[in-house]
């Protein structure tokens, strides 16, 4: 984590794909700035542009317009090698999708983006413990996916994306498909993680988890129309939220 300001800056942000006729805009001058400490959720109809600003946010593809800084830094500024080190130690994403990998145990594919980055295994097992236990995984550690439950199977996608010093988390849909039991949890535990100090950028079509945000930012059409500054705000817009222990 770096001083004082924003974790995550998009400024003029935006990306078109194609030329001319054929352009697609998925995202236009977008501003956004995501503090240590804070939980912005993202909603907006299929389409909007939301899992672009996450890639975008993410160093995954680059803008067409504006920049994007995370920690201070301007992504544009760093080679491809630069950027692929700063998403390796910096930022934490977690897919819709587990992508786990199922000949490795729930601990094994936690360390495993430390061990690619060159951790010593030892360390990097416990590591990976550590990272369990924050999302109430303590015991599973030596389970294979397949053993385990759809929701035990996010959190430790989860843990895998937590693991380390991240300072950037990036989730698209983290609750997916699962029971909305599974998905509060999911949600709590990305809350837990800014609350101790890293921002977060969360994509939801679900104003229940957008309720644990700070701020939910509407996109349409690849802008950014709406942005709440509270909860009650949010609630003046989709109707009554539940309250975070429901
Ligand atoms: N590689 C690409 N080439 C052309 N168009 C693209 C590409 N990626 C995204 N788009 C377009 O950009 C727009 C925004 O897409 P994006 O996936 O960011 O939306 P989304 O809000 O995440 O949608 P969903 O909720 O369905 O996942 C869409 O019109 C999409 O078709």
């Amino acid at each position: 984590m770096s001083g004082t300001g924003p974790e995550l800056l998009l400024l003029g942000a935006g990306r078109v794909h194609g030329r001319g006729d054929a352009a697609v805009v998925a995202l236009t001058r977008v501003d956004l700035s995501v503090s240590p400490g804070e939980l912005v959720a993202v909603m907006g109809p299929s389409g909007s542009g939301k899992s672009t600003l996450l890639t975008l946010a993410g160093g995954l593809d680059s803008p067409t317009e504006g920049r994007v800084e995370v920690g201070g830094r301007d992504l544009a500024s760093l080679d491809g090698r630069g950027r692929a080190r700063l998403r390796r130690r910096r930022i934490g994403y977690v897919f819709q999708e587990f992508n786990l990998i199922p000949s490795l145990t729930a601990a094994e594919n936690v360390a495993l983006p430390l061990e690619l980055d060159g951790t010593p295994t030892r360390t990097a097992r416990r590591e990976a413990r550590t990272a369990l236990a924050e999302v109430g995984l303590s015991g599973v550690g030596d389970r294979f996916p397949e053993h385990m439950s759809g929701g035990q199977r996010q959190r430790v996608a989860v843990a895998r994306a937590l693991v380390g010093p991240r300072s950037l988390l990036l989730a698209d849909e983290p609750t997916g498909a699962l029971d909305s039991a599974s998905g509060e949890e999911v949600v709590a535990v990305i809350r837990e993680r800014v609350d101790r100090g890293a921002a977060g950028l969360m994509v939801t079509h679900d104003s229940r988890y957008a309720a644990w945000a700070d701020r939910t930012v509407f996109l349409r059409d690849g802008r950014i129309t709406t942005s709440t500054g509270s909860r009650l705000g949010l609630e003046s817009l989709v109707g009554p939220v539940p309250d975070g222990e429901d």
